[in-house]
């Protein structure tokens, strides 16, 4: 290939990829200045560091960087909303609302985020969407963009630095499977403490991703 040619190929690669990331800042910045009307400041922080995680363990465990910054930045979307909007949408969407979340709707929080992502920002990947909707309770089988994603939020750096979070970063940074198994007993332990309702959910999230441990361990 000539010299000239290759000048060519490379500032139109150059183009194209700035033009990629203009867009996509474009993108997150307008996520952001949603979220600065919608959320507190001390939630956007926990938000911007579960986006910064998210991309970490993205990198670890060789999965797309790009979606799991996606999920990370709108996984709260609906945090801040007052429980009979959180009804109102999820029956509106055909959400299941059971009985813990009746009693609780700020359960519901996750699903619904992943409702405004769709309609306000556009997203249109099940597995971005899917993410956001597992990260509070987990799920049995969710992807590895899931497990990404229920992680994040429970480690990334705002929540703390004591030995146990030091541990579960560490973890998660090795094995997904063990970081949500680890991850999942860490908030059960803590429900358990607080003398809170504990969603099945969770539970059954633990038990699948030890089961996955268990099995590559036996191999
Ligand atoms: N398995 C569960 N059962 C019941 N409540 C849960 C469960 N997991 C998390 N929660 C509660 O749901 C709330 C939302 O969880 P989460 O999305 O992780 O929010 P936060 O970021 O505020 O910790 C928390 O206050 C937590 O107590």
């Amino acid at each position: 290939m000539s010299k000239a040619l290759l000048q060519l190929l490379v500032k139109y690669r150059t183009e194209q990829n700035l033009l990629v990331s203009t867009k996509q800042n474009l993108w997150r910045k307008q996520v952001i200045t949603w979220l600065e009307y919608n959320v507190s400041s001390h939630r956007i922080n926990h938000i911007l560091g579960v986006e910064a995680t998210c991309i970490h363990l993205a990198k670890c465990h060789q999965l797309p960087e790009k979606k799991a910054a996606k999920a990370g930045l709108l996984h709260d979307l609906a945090k801040f909303f007052p429980p009979d909007r959180l009804l109102r949408i999820a029956r509106k969407a055909n959400i299941e609302i059971d009985e813990i979340s009746q009693q609780h709707p700020h359960l519901l929080h996750a699903d619904v985020s992943a409702v405004v992502a769709q309609q306000e920002f556009g997203v249109k990947s099940t597995k971005i969407l899917d993410a956001i909707k597992n990260h509070t309770l987990g799920n049995p089988e969710m992807s590895s963009l899931s497990c990404i994603v229920y992680l994040a939020d429970k480690i990334e750096p705002n929540r703390g630095n004591t030995n146990e979070l030091n541990r579960l970063r560490e973890i998660a940074t090795d094995n997904l499977y063990q970081g949500v198994w680890e991850t999942s007993d860490y908030t059960l332990q803590y429900l358990v403490s607080d003398r809170k309702l504990i969603h099945p959910r969770t539970v059954l999230t633990r038990n699948w991703a030890l089961r996955k441990v268990k099995k590559t361990a036996s191999l």
